[in-house]
């Protein structure tokens, strides 16, 4: 089943809390986390101390999306903070398979990250060492963008290369995604959606999930 995993960039930052508390009621199965570092994507969100914090006030499983430089730099510190699945972005690495390796030695779910224009290629050779290949369908950097509608045919692609290897490896799409795409997004085979406006932003964000999740 497709799982939901709405990105607290898009919380009030003065009330985490009552954020996470928000998507404990509506159902949440992964809360995913931004950490940006200003270099990697022009903008600076939280850091270790968040990721900290969240893991002691909550049960779900954080998902933490590193848009930083050279993310082997710190993926330690993310482990013992409390991280469950660390992604890394393919284009902030020369090491990606190295640090999808130590993800794992961390005892975590390691997950590699493609850019909107960065082709399949360049995670066709690491499947064996991820969870979860996680496609942009925005450039990162904020919440709140227009999905890329070239990314519905990126996610068909990457499931057909998934299959042909039969690794039962998720599909996370990650920017704009909304009520009126996540249809498509499934069929595509993508399965988890991170949805940061769609879900902060809606009446009812339990209703939302379950409209995500295909319920
Ligand atoms: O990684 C990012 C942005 O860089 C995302 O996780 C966004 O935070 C998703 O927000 P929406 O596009 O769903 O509003
Ligand atoms: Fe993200």
């Amino acid at each position: 089943m497709t799982k939901v995993a709405p990105s607290l960039l898009s919380a009030d930052f003065c009330n985490m809390e009552q954020g996470v508390r928000m998507m404990e009621r509506a159902g949440a199965d992964y809360l995913h986390c931004d950490i940006m570092d200003g270099v990697f994507v022009p903008n600076i969100s939280f850091g270790f101390q968040m990721i900290s914090r969240l893991n002691e006030i909550t049960d779900i499983p954080l998902d933490v999306h590193l848009m930083i430089v050279q993310p082997e730099r710190y993926i330690e510190r993310f482990a013992q903070a409390g991280a469950d699945f660390i992604t890394v972005h393919a284009e902030a690495t020369d090491h990606l398979q190295r640090v999808l390796k130590q993800i794992a030695q961390c005892g975590k779910k390691p997950g590699a990250v493609l850019n909107p224009a960065t082709p399949l290629e360049m995670v066709k050779y690491v499947l064996d060492d991820v969870d979860m290949i996680l496609l942009m369908s925005v450039n990162p950097g904020y919440g709140g963008q227009s999905f890329i509608p070239a990314i519905m045919q990126k996610v068909e692609d990457l499931r057909t290369m998934i299959d042909t290897t039969g690794k039962k490896i998720d599909i996370e799409v990650d920017g704009g995604v909304d009520m009126k795409n996540c249809t498509r997004l499934r069929e595509a085979g993508a399965t988890v959606l991170v949805a940061g406006s769609a879900v902060f932003g809606a009446e009812d964000p339990a209703q939302a999930v379950r409209v995500l999740r295909g319920e």
